[in-house]
C-alpha cells in the first residue's frame, strides 16, 4: 500500500517536473517581437539608421570626360541649391526625412561615379542639416565649398547663399518690372 502511494507520489512528481521543464523550453524559443526602429526626423539621423539603401556604395560608373563632368556639375548644383533654397523653414518630421533620403539618394546616384565615391566621405563626415531651409542652405553651400577646395577652385561666400538661390528676389523683383534671377522668369 504505501509502495503504491509513494509510486504515485513519484509519478505525479515526474510529471510536474516534465512538465514545468517543456514550459521553460517553450518559452526559451519564444523571444520578444524587436523593436521597431523610431524615426523622430531630427538632425541626429544618419544615413546608416537607415540602412543600405541610403549609406550604400555609389551606383553609376567612372564619368572620365571632364566637359560633361563640369556641365552636369553646375546643373546638380543648381538643383541641390534651389532646392534648399525652397525647403520649407520650419519642415514637419516628414519633410525633414524626405530631403535627407534625398540627399543621400542624389549622392548614390550620381551620374559621376568619383564624384559621388567622393561625395560619400563628404556626407559621412557631414550629414545633410535638415531641421530648416537656412540650416539646409548654410549646409549645402558648406559641403560645395569642400569640393570646391578639393578641386582647387576659390571658396563661395555662404552668407551670400539666401541672395543667390532664394526665390523670393524674384517676387520683388517682378514688382519692380525687372528681369528675374530664379529659374529664367520673365517680368510680366
Ligand atoms: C555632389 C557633387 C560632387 C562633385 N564631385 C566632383 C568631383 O569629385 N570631381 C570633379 O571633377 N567634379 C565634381 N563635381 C562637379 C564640380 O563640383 C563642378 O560642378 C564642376 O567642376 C563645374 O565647376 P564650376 O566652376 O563651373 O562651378 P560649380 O562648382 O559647378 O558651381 C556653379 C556655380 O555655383 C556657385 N557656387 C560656387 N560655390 C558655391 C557654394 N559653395 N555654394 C553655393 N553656390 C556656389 C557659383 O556661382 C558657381 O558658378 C561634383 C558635383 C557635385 C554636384
Amino acid at each position: 500500500m504505501f509502495s503504491t502511494r509513494a509510486g504515485h507520489r513519484i509519478l505525479l512528481l515526474a510529471v510536474l517536473v516534465t512538465g514545468f521543464i517543456s514550459i521553460l523550453y517553450i518559452a526559451s524559443f519564444a523571444q520578444p517581437p524587436p523593436p521597431v526602429p523610431v524615426r523622430t526626423g531630427k538632425d541626429s539621423s544618419t544615413a546608416k539608421n537607415n540602412g543600405p539603401l541610403l549609406s550604400g556604395h555609389a551606383i553609376a560608373p567612372k564619368l572620365g570626360n571632364e566637359t560633361v563632368k563640369a556641365e552636369l556639375g553646375r546643373a546638380a548644383w543648381k538643383v541641390l541649391h534651389t532646392t534648399f533654397a525652397r525647403f520649407p523653414e520650419k519642415p514637419t518630421d516628414d519633410e525633414k526625412e524626405a530631403l535627407r533620403s534625398y540627399v543621400h539618394l542624389f549622392q548614390r546616384l550620381y551620374p559621376c561615379g568619383e564624384c559621388a565615391e567622393h561625395f560619400s566621405t563628404v556626407l559621412e563626415k557631414y550629414p545633410p542639416q535638415v531641421s530648416s531651409r537656412s540650416a539646409a542652405a548654410m549646409w549645402g553651400c558648406m559641403v560645395h565649398n569642400i569640393v570646391n577646395k578639393r578641386l582647387h577652385k576659390p571658396e563661395f561666400n555662404c552668407e551670400n547663399i539666401g541672395d543667390a538661390y532664394d526665390c523670393g528676389v524674384v517676387r520683388r523683383a517682378r514688382v519692380l518690372g525687372a528681369c528675374c534671377r530664379c529659374f529664367g522668369e520673365l517680368p510680366r
